[in-house]
């Protein structure tokens, strides 16, 4: 692949014939304005051999300076913006600012890579004010090395802000969010906040309160004196959110009040500290009511200076021109978007290695902030991060395709064609409580459905797609293995996707089985062997890493549903030709779910044992009048307990109808009780009942809002 700037360049123009060597020594003229930035240990690191007698120059400063005052009409008049350039006997770097700056030498780092320097002009600026990350998901949160790698990652790519968030740090939320943490911790974090500083980037630390928060003077100066614990470790940028809590805590009005006393008493005071940011307990279209006026209170009231952040449409969803239109009105600000994605938390079983697409390029005006909600492998997600960091910085020229593929590029440049192949076919997140899905296997999408097609319509083989599918399950196989034997180029990656790996090979093996079987439907005895082999490794695929339920999942979007497809009807062949009950299916499952409330018809359902479960939502269900869901069986079976929780109390389940039946035509109530006072799991009376079906409907007559956090039965021995 050709050389690329990375984030591509608002303008950049080389003279394509000429170029000089990489000066060995330079004579260094450099602005005051620097002196106690990051730009000037950056170029010294880059290029060491400093000399003062030395014929070629470098000129590095911001518009101020006087060593740049010739160039000042070329900087671009935008924060963060640069100008660079390189000529036959010097080299310029002139900055908006500071950050600007380091932006430039960050982008001269790159031209270093070359063998030789081109003369070139680069006038560059970033499109969003504040670009990066918040690691804000659920899950085991990133190490002390995952962090450090990703500040370094941050400042090469011209990210500025991250937000540290994680929701299982205890002392980010509830319980300790009151209290200071403790001195090791503190200690990482202090390092952190350096290693952030060295990478121009903002270190965010939020606080997540709402859960306890009590509204009074006692829990605001506990929230102050944490922010002020913080701030001494070096912390200069801070955020409150407000997210995935109920209660007291949820009030606008006195969220608002809290949050304008932080910045009056703290963040105005302080001087050095960016502007607050706050993350809304709605924070996302689906789940707001204008009338309400939650979001218009915080609009209103808010301290315009304080930044509120919004996930879009729904909690998972691209960001575009209606998404911002809608929002920014009611907030009376540019809405600071948390974009939740690569975020896998809720499909913990899947990696999303794919392209970041669908957000618009024509949106880089409505926003103050673009962040990025990764997932709990650090390494993994840096795949998506930059093209988020490509995106934000010069959305125009935003390719995503190309992005995708510099990004794999630059994870790992020895072994990038087998990551390539690796990250086509694990992107999608499969059926999930968000229905946000991503395209997966796309190039090879027409071979497999021309294959699939002409054997289940014709009973025929289309060769040429047998022949390109054929092909990609041996480049499957051959990627996962030279990945998994790829050493130290980026042994952390390999080992947060080493389990997806394995399970990539074993898809791999089991797409050339089914293909070997699908020749062999009409030959009595060389069949078998074909077929034991493929349900060996269903098995393999299904039961391979204990820390998730069903099996880490890989090319489920596109290859599995295929091969599983024709697995089942090269089976059914070989069954109708020789009259025998070979198992045709390939994903078992007993339970089918149907529902016409439409967050709950994409719910997966899952069976361990003698256990069966509709997977929990991650959304408030909108669940109309009338609406119901559907568990059917494969057969009769005899139930030992069903429990169901829909996120409310007692009154709640007034509004819904649980019945049960035999046939699906005849139908009996069940009667739901609490299962413990005070919580809202619910148990139904079914004990040995035998049941075909089991339907939820919503009598209310009205539209309900609820969570669907629970739906679990288990059989009788
Ligand atoms: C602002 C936000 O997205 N907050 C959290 C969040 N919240 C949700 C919810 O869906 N929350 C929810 C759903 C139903 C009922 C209450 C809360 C998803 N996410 C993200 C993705 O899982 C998660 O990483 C994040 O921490």
């Amino acid at each position: 692949q050709e050389f690329r700037l990375q984030p591509t360049p608002q303008n950049y123009t080389v003279q394509q014939d000429d170029s000089i060597s990489i000066p060995r020594q330079y004579r260094l003229m450099a602005g005051n304005s620097l002196n106690n930035g990051t730009a000037l240990p950056l170029l010294r690191s880059l290029m060491p051999e400093e000399a003062p007698d030395a014929a070629f120059r470098i000129y590095i400063g911001t518009k101020g300076d006087k060593v740049v005052s010739s160039y000042r009409k070329r900087i671009p008049q935008k924060s963060e913006g640069y100008f660079l350039k390189i000529e036959k006997d010097r080299i310029i770097i002139a900055g908006a600012d500071e950050r600007g700056t380091y932006y430039g030498v960050q982008t001269l780092a790159q031209l270093l890579t070359l063998d030789k320097l081109p003369l070139a002009e680069v006038a560059d600026y970033p499109d969003v004010p504040y670009r990066g990350v918040v690691e804000g998901f659920y899950g085991t949160p990133w190490s002390q090395e995952d962090r450090i790698r990703q500040l370094d990652f941050y400042g090469r790519n011209k990210m500025n802000v991250y937000l540290y968030g994680p929701k299982d740090d205890p002392y980010h939320s509830t319980p300790h969010w009151r209290k200071p943490y403790p001195a090791q911790e503190a200690e990482r974090l202090k390092q952190l906040v350096d290693r952030a500083r060295d990478n121009n980037v903002i270190f965010y630390w939020a606080i997540h309160p709402g859960q306890d928060i009590r509204w009074n003077e006692e829990d605001r100066e506990l929230l102050l004196q944490k922010f002020e614990s913080m701030y001494q470790l070096g912390v200069r940028g801070f955020a409150v959110f407000f997210d995935d809590i109920s209660g007291e805590g949820t009030k606008a009005d006195k969220q608002a009040e809290l949050l304008n006393y932080i910045d009056n008493h703290f963040v105005q005071v302080k001087k050095d500290v960016a502007p607050l940011v706050m993350c809304p307990t709605e924070y996302n279209k689906s789940w707001t009511k204008v009338e309400g006026g939650y979001l218009t209170t915080l609009g209103e009231k808010l301290n315009k200076d304080i930044q509120i952040m919004w996930t879009g449409n729904r909690v998972i969803a691209t960001i575009d021109r209606p998404t911002l239109d809608f929002i920014n009105p009611l907030i009376k600000r540019k809405a600071y978007i948390w974009w939740n994605f690569p975020v896998s938390d809720y499909v913990r079983d899947h990696l999303l290695m794919g392209p970041v697409y669908g957000n618009g390029l024509d949106i880089e005006d409505g926003m103050s902030a673009f962040v990025s909600n990764p997932m709990e492998h650090a390494e993994a997600s840096k795949i998506s991060l930059y093209s988020v960091a490509d995106y934000t910085w010069n959305m125009e020229k935003f390719d995503s395709d190309t992005s995708w593929r510099h990004a794999i590029k630059d994870l790992m440049p020895l072994h990038a064609e087998y990551l390539e192949t690796f990250a086509a076919h694990n992107s999608d997140l499969g059926k999930n409580g968000h229905g946000f899905r991503r395209e997966e296997s796309i190039r090879l999408q027409p071979a497999l459905s021309a294959l699939l097609k002409s054997y289940l319509e014709k009973g025929e083989i289309d060769e040429t797609a047998y022949n390109q599918v054929d092909e990609e399950c041996r480049k499957i196989i051959l990627s996962a293995d030279m990945l998994l034997a790829s050493g130290n180029e980026n042994r952390p990656l390999i080992d947060e996707i080493r389990p997806w790996l394995t399970q990539f090979k074993l898809v791999g093996e089991y797409g050339k089985t089914v293909l070997e079987m699908m020749r062999l439907p009409q030959q009595e005895e060389a069949f078998l062997p074909g077929h034991a082999h493929a349900q060996a490794l269903q098995t393999l695929m299904t039961d391979n890493d204990a820390r998730y339920p069903q099996g880490v999942k890989s090319g489920s979007g596109q290859l599995m549903p295929t091969f599983d497809a024709l697995f089942e009807a090269s089976t059914k062949q070989y069954n109708q030709r020789f009259h025998t009950a070979l198992n045709a299916r390939a994903v078992y499952s007993p339970y089918t779910l149907e529902s016409n409330v439409q967050q709950l018809a994409l719910l997966p359902t899952q069976q361990k044992g003698k256990e069966g479960s509709i997977a929990p939502s991650n959304e408030v269900i909108l669940w109309q009048a009338g609406g119901s869901l559907t568990l059917s069986m494969d057969r009769p079976r005899v139930l030992a307990t069903l429990r169901i929780d829909l996120g409310t109390k007692e009154e709640g389940y007034t509004h819904f109808r649980l019945e049960t039946s035999l046939d699906g035509k005849t139908w009996r109530n069940a009667n739901l009780q609490s299962v413990w006072k005070g919580y809202t799991m619910q148990k139904a009376d079914v004990k040995g009942q035998k049941v075909l079906k089991i339907r939820l409907t919503n009598t209310s007559g009205s539209e309900q809002k609820v969570y669907f956090k629970a739906f679990r039965l288990t059989e009788q021995e």
